[in-house]
């Protein structure tokens, strides 16, 4: 049985938009998260997709607690993560979730040596290492992810991108957290040097039975991770599934373009995918399009897509929308192709 660890409901984040250099006044808001909800089992991968400005990142900070949500719940192990908290329940959320980010260049303090760096979150909770035995856990953790312990004592310009990250995949794990959101820890890197990247996080999952959101904006990347996937789109979740409801019957347009769009190594697997190429950038998301977001972009759009927002729901053959499963495969679109029969 799945046991899920964060529940995430209706999840909003509006920034503000303001006029004027004395007297700010608002004048809008950008809506870079707005309505997300989705489930993390324990254990499992959550892959986050979409093209840039789509609010993954947004959603990252704001899971992390960096950014205050404007709306909405979610629950860690069922304390509410943005409620009132005991100064203990705080600290064990502040341990049990970690974040990697995208750029190991800028994301490590260049004056300290990698020893503090891994070491840094014991200063704040010392409860997980004393201070005697510190080193010897930096050394640990710097094994662990696939690094020369004697090289605690080093600089991050000393080592290649695919190594500091490693090293930001090591002070994330130094706390021994529950959940790490990993927001596109692999973009910066070459193609070669992501494999590694992924294997080692692949393998750190199965050790340390640990569960990941992993945020992308290519839907190839996340593929060999991922137990389910939801793509994103104006801050918006328009099509959740599993690895193969995604990748083999993505049934939302915007994921078939975003499928479209990622490398096939097999060529005779080439032509049994369409190319569809989509026209325009992402709409601001400080004046989304009426109805469906996706609309302007979108060969399928009709009246109905301007007037009506399309629910995220299971559609079923009939054309009529079903509660969401475990199994389900919700998408938002009028159109969306109904590909399957299972329902619960
Ligand atoms: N602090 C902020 N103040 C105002 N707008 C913001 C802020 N942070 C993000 N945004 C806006 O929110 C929207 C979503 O941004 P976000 O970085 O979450 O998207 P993303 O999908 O992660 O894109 P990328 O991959 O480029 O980081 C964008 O339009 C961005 O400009």
């Amino acid at each position: 049985m799945t046991e899920s660890i964060l529940q995430v409901r209706n999840l909003v984040k509006h920034f503000p938009v303001q006029q004027g250099v004395v007297f700010k006044k608002t004048i809008g808001h950008v809506r870079a998260v707005d309505g997300v909800s989705f489930d993390l089992n324990r254990g499992e991968t959550l892959g986050v997709v979409g093209e840039s400005g789509c609010g993954k990142s947004t959603l990252a900070q704001v899971l992390m607690r960096l950014e205050q949500p404007t709306s909405g719940s979610a629950l860690f192990e069922g304390v509410d993560m943005f409620g009132k908290k005991s100064a203990e329940q705080l600290r064990s959320l502040r341990r049990d979730m970690q974040i990697v980010l995208q750029d190991p260049y800028t994301s490590l303090n260049p004056r300290k040596t990698v020893g503090d760096i891994v070491g840094e979150p014991f200063e704040i909770h010392p409860e997980v290492a004393p201070k005697g035995d510190r080193q010897r856990r930096v050394q640990e953790l710097l094994d662990i992810v696939g690094l020369n312990p004697e090289h605690v004592r080093r600089y991050p310009h000393q080592f290649s991108g695919g190594q500091r990250q490693r090293i930001g995949i090591a002070r994330a794990l130094a706390l021994k957290p529950k959940v790490i959101v990993c927001d596109e820890p692999v973009s910066a890197l070459d193609v070669s040097i992501q494999a590694q990247v992924m294997n080692l996080l692949g393998e750190l999952q199965s050790e340390f039975g640990l569960s990941y959101i992993f945020i992308a904006h290519d839907l190839g990347v996340v593929r060999h991770l991922s137990d389910r996937v939801a793509v994103m789109y104006l801050g918006k979740v328009v099509e959740t599934g599993t690895e193969d409801q995604i990748y083999e019957h993505p049934q939302h347009p915007y994921t078939q373009a975003l499928l479209s769009s990622v490398p096939v190594p097999d060529p005779s697997l080439r032509n049994r995918r369409e190319s569809i190429r989509l026209s325009g950038d992402v709409p601001s998301p400080a004046s989304p399009p009426s109805g469906c977001r996706f609309r302007t972009r979108c060969w399928k759009a009709r009246d109905i897509c301007a007037e009506q927002e399309p629910e995220l729901a299971v559609r079923l053959d009939g054309g009529e929308l079903a509660p969401d499963t475990e199994q389900g495969h919700p998408s938002a679109c009028h159109f969306a192709e109904r590909n399957e029969h299972v329902i619960s």
